[in-house]
């Protein structure tokens, strides 16, 4: 049964698509489904990173082909729900990509802070050579994950990548030998390094950078930052973590 698989790994919240037999395509109810998934994730407290995968073999076959014909402008943005949610989640987020990502299934992978692929993973724009123009933000995500030319070379020249090619352009961040249950731990290990960090620190300092990404000049970086570090260091969080450490280093 087609259905989005939600299951938590020690703080990570582990998010699939799941329709292997149709190779995780994108159905209205999938991407309503997977928009609350992360809903989920996100109001659960004990949840620091959000982990988005598919079924193997591939991680998302892009919209529903059998319903893209009659798709119109609500359509199209009932589809788009799902890895929208992915983009505005305020915590940290992971793609884990194992197989083919076309599409929409491509800008599920580029919703994702950080993208990390099996040695299976194919990023494909395809829209056009399916006679469509790009949408759900994929011009836009794609240029800024992997500069205009590359983009260009995926969007309009239909260059597809593997794993390697997308780890050199910097589509992907790793690439992780093995299976599925492989990628899975990978990411999970990977996510693990958001364990430690104040959950709210975490969702404060993705806001900031979304932020600082849109800035020009370092000074205004700075400004932007000193109120929410200040916040920070007036914390009990980090008086506690402070005297931790102290301790640690022997200092008083
Ligand atoms: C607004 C948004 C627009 C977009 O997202 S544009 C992009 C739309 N997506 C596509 O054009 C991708 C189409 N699919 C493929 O190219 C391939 O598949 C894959 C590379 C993803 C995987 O290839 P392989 O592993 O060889 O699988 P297989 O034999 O081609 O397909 C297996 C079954 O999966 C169904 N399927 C695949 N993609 C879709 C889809 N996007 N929508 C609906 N069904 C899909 C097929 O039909 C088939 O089904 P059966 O076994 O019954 O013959």
């Amino acid at each position: 049964m087609a259905e989005i698989r939600s299951e938590r790994r020690g703080k990570a919240a582990v998010i699939t698509v799941h329709d292997p037999d149709r190779r995780n395509a994108l159905t209205l109810e999938l991407s309503e489904q997977l928009a609350a998934a992360v809903d989920d994730a996100e109001r659960d407290d004990a949840v620091h990173a959000v982990i988005v995968t598919g079924t193997p073999p591939a991680f998302c076959a892009g919209a529903d082909l059998t319903a893209l014909g009659e798709a119109r402008e609500q359509g199209l943005r009932a589809i788009y729900h799902g890895f929208l949610a992915v983009a505005r989640c305020s915590l940290p987020t992971i793609a884990a990509v194992g197989g083919a990502a076309v599409g929409a299934g491509l800008n599920l992978a580029l919703a994702a802070d950080v993208r990390i692929a099996g040695p299976r993973a194919r990023f494909d724009a395809r829209f056009l050579r399916l006679g469509i123009h790009p949408g759900g933000g994929m011009t836009w995500m794609l240029q800024r994950a992997i500069g205009t030319q590359r983009a260009t070379a995926m969007t309009l020249f239909g260059e597809i990548l593997d794993a390697e090619a997308a780890r050199e352009a910097g589509l992907a961040h790793r690439v992780v030998d093995g299976d599925h249950d492989a990628l899975l731990a990978a990411a999970v290990e990977f996510a693990n390094g958001a364990a430690e960090a104040p959950r709210e620190l975490l969702k404060t300092t993705k806001r900031t950078m979304r932020h600082t990404a849109t800035l020009d000049a370092h000074a205004d970086a700075v400004d932007a930052e000193i109120v929410p570090q200040v916040a920070s260091i007036e914390s009990p969080e980090f008086a506690a973590r402070l005297a931790t450490m102290k301790a640690r280093i022997g200092g008083n």
